[in-house]
C-alpha cells in the first residue's frame, strides 16, 4: 500500500452556542481535512484545526505545510513502514504540529486499515468506550449556570468549565455553577492562561475553603510560566493540569522534572500526532503521573483519533475531555467512532472507520 495523493478540503460545522475562553470565541468548526490515499484504493482521514491562540497554526500555514513540505516527503512511501513515516513527518519542518497531526493520523488510519483492524487495536487494544465532559464556556453567571444544568439534563457527569477573565467574577462563576449541580457532576476549571500565579492560588484557596471540590484546575496561568505552575502546585489541593505549557515530550519531561503540575492535558493538535501522544503517555505511565486526552474546536475526524489513543492507553489517559462532536450543531462525519452525549463508542470497522464527510469543501 504506498501513497500516490495527498488531497486537502476544508470542513465548517456551526458550534450550538458560542464557545468561549479566555483566550478566544467561536462561532464554527473549520478546520484543514487531510485525505491520504494509496494505490490500493485506501483512504487515510486526519484533520486540523487553525487555533493560533494556542498552537500558533492558522489555515494558511496547516495547508502550505502539507501541500509543499510534507506531502512531497511521503509520495510514493509504502503504509507498512510506519515509523519511517512518522520520522519523516516529524523531521521534515519545525513546528507546524497541527499540520503534523493530521497528516499522522491519517497514515495511522492507513496502517491500520491495512491490518483490517480499528485503530485502537492496532495501538494496543482495550474496552473501546470513554465518557467525555463537556464544556461550559464563560459567560454571565446566570447563562453559565444554565448552560451547566442543560448539560447535566443530557448525562453529561463532569462539566470543564471555562474561567480565567475576572478574578472575583470567575469565584463566583464557580460557586454559583458547583452549587447549581450539587452532587451531579464533577467540576474541572480551565483558566486558559488568564491568571497569575498569585490570583490563582488565593481564587483555588478561597474556593477549597469554602467547600466547593474540583477535580483539577487547568493551565491557569500563561503557558511560559512553569514557575509559576509549580507555585500552585505546591500551594493548592486541587490538582493542576498543564495544558498550554505542555505540547511534545520534552515539555511534559520538563514539567515532570520540575514537579510543576499533577496532570498533563495530551492534545494530538499539540503533540503533533500520535505517535509523540503515545510518548507523553508512555512518560507519564513510567512517573505515575496522570493524563488527560484533549481535543481543540475540531470535528468527529481527529476527535476520532484521539479516543482511539485514549482506549489503548486507558491506564494513563483517566480523564477525557473529547467534547468537540458534542458542541456541534450536527456531526457531519460518518465515521465508526459514535459520540452520543457523554457516551464515545468505537466500532469495529478497520482504521479510524471514516467512510464520508458531508459538506466539505475541496481545496486542490
Ligand atoms: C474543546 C475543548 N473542551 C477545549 O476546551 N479545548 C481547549 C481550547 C480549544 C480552543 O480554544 O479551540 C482547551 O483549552 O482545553
Ligand atoms: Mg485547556
Amino acid at each position: 500500500m504506498k501513497i500516490t495523493d495527498i488531497r486537502l478540503g476544508m470542513l465548517r460545522v456551526p458550534l450550538k452556542t458560542p464557545f468561549k475562553t479566555a483566550l478566544r470565541t467561536v462561532n464554527q468548526i473549520e478546520d484543514v481535512v487531510v485525505v491520504v490515499e494509496t494505490d490500493t484504493g485506501h483512504l487515510g482521514y486526519g484533520e486540523a484545526p487553525a487555533t493560533a491562540v494556542i498552537t500558533g497554526d492558522i489555515h494558511g500555514s496547516i495547508i502550505e505545510a502539507i501541500r509543499t513540505v510534507i506531502k512531497p516527503k511521503l509520495l510514493g512511501q509504502e503504509i507498512s513502514d510506519l515509523n519511517h513515516i512518522i520520522r519523516l513527518i516529524q523531521g521534515c519542518i519545525m513546528k507546524n504540529y497541527s499540520a503534523k497531526a493530521a497528516v499522522e493520523m491519517a497514515v495511522y488510519d492507513l496502517f491500520a486499515q491495512s491490518y483490517q483492524a480499528p485503530l485502537y487495536k492496532v495501538l494496543g487494544g482495550g474496552v473501546p468506550r470513554l465518557t467525555t465532559d463537556i464544556t461550559i464556556s464563560v459567560d454571565y453567571i446566570d447563562k453559565m449556570v444554565a448552560d451547566s444544568l442543560d448539560a447535566v439534563a443530557n448525562g453529561f457527569e463532569t462539566l470543564k468549565v471555562k474561567v480565567g477573565k475576572d478574578i472575583g467574577v470567575d469565584i463566583e462563576r464557580v460557586k454559583a455553577i458547583y452549587n447549581a449541580v450539587a452532587g451531579k457532576a464533577l467540576i474541572r476549571l480551565d483558566a486558559n492562561q488568564g491568571w497569575t500565579a498569585k490570583e490563582a492560588v488565593y481564587a483555588l484557596h478561597k474556593l477549597e475553603d469554602a467547600g466547593v471540590r474540583l477535580e483539577l484546575v487547568e493551565q491557569p496561568v500563561k503557558y511560559y510560566d512553569l514557575e509559576g505552575l509549580k507555585y500552585i502546585t505546591e500551594r493548592v489541593h486541587t490538582p493542576v493540569m498543564a495544558d498550554e505549557s505542555s505540547f511534545g515530550p520534552r515539555e511534559v519531561i520538563e514539567l515532570i522534572k520540575m514537579r510543576a503540575a499533577d496532570i498533563i492535558n495530551i492534545k494530538l493538535m499539540k503533540t503533533g500526532g500520535i505517535s509523540n501522544a503515545i510518548k507523553i503517555a508512555d512518560i507519564c505511565s513510567f512517573y505515575d503521573m496522570q493524563c488527560m486526552i484533549g481535543c481543540m474546536l475540531e470535528s468527529s475526524i481527529s476527535v476520532a483519533a484521539a479516543v482511539h489513543v485514549a482506549v489503548a492507553k486507558a491506564d494513563v489517559i483517566t480523564k477525557v475531555d473529547l467534547d468537540g462532536p458534542s458542541l456541534c450543531a450536527f456531526n457531519p462525519v460518518h465515521c465508526s467512532v459514535n459520540f452520543n452525549g457523554p457516551d464515545i463508542t468505537i466500532g469495529d470497522a478497520p482504521g479510524l472507520g471514516v467512510t464520508a464527510i458531508d459538506g466539505l469543501e475541496w481545496l486542490n
